[in-house]
């Protein structure tokens, strides 16, 4: 059974209690169309970026992957041994977190620290904000260096979970998580695998922060072939 197989079994469900709606069931396709595709599609967008400015990284990373895959499809069992790709991974949501912020209701009046946010407003959490503060992060905040990753992201957030969010935090956080992870582990090294990646002179760097984090005009990029094919 697929997700939409479990939401139209929802449907039928013959006790009414526990039934979904026709508008439900059209809601929880746009949720998951909508917070599946744009974010893993940014976060592929921004990774390759960054590779095609970053080409040591290339060569660091093309190695392993060769390693691993040599020219094969990635199969689910060399997944787990990508470990520079992971790092990658993390540094480009750290930088360019696809889903910017989290938005919560105040249920009712809460003091933090200084600041008192009265019942029914709204607290817009940047996550991008965090993963550029200065303070939690150091001097070097803006540079793409993956091997801050290299221990893992407890190593790299000093074991404070609030530091890196790409996901959200707690009980709503993200449900794709690790199906995005999946996803990239597969779709980088078969680019890497085939192409050596150059940024177009004409791409213009403008992330436009919304809900997302999107390159506001693309991303101009050169692929070349790595090998013969
Ligand atoms: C780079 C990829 C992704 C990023 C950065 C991302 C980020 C997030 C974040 C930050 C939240 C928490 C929202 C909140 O706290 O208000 C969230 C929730 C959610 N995400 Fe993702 N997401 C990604 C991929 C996916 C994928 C692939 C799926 C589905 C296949 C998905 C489905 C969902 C759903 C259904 C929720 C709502 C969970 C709930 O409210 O209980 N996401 N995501």
């Amino acid at each position: 059974t697929n997700l939409v197989g479990l939401l139209v079994n929802a449907y039928h469900e013959v006790d009414e209690k526990n039934r979904l709606s026709i508008q439900d069931l059209l809601d929880e396709c746009k949720t998951f169309y909508f917070s599946g595709q744009e974010t893993v599609n940014f976060l592929l967008a921004w990774a390759t970026l960054l590779l095609a400015i970053h080409t040591d990284w290339q060569d660091k990373v093309r190695p392993e992957v060769i390693e691993v895959f040599d020219n094969q499809n990635p199969d689910s069992e060399g997944l787990a041994k990508l470990k520079t790709i992971t790092m990658i991974i993390n540094k480009t949501l750290r930088l360019y977190p696809p889903i910017s912020g989290v938005i919560r209701k105040v249920g009712r009046e809460v003091q933090l620290g200084t600041l008192v946010l009265p019942t029914h407003s709204e607290a817009d959490m940047r996550i991008i904000a965090l993963h550029h503060d200065l303070d939690l992060w150091g001097g070097d905040v803006d540079l793409f260096k993956p091997e801050r990753f290299a221990d893992g992201i407890a190593e790299a957030t000093k074991y404070n979970a609030a530091d890196f969010m790409p996901f959200g935090l707690g009980p709503r956080s993200c449900i794709g998580m690790s199906f995005t992870i999946i996803q990239a582990k597969i779709a980088l090294p078969m680019i890497l695998q085939r192409y050596t990646i150059n940024l177009s002179p004409s791409y213009v760097h403008a992330p436009l922060q919304r809900l997302t984090l999107r390159p506001q005009y693309g991303i101009q990029l050169f692929h070349s072939l790595h090998y013969d094919a």
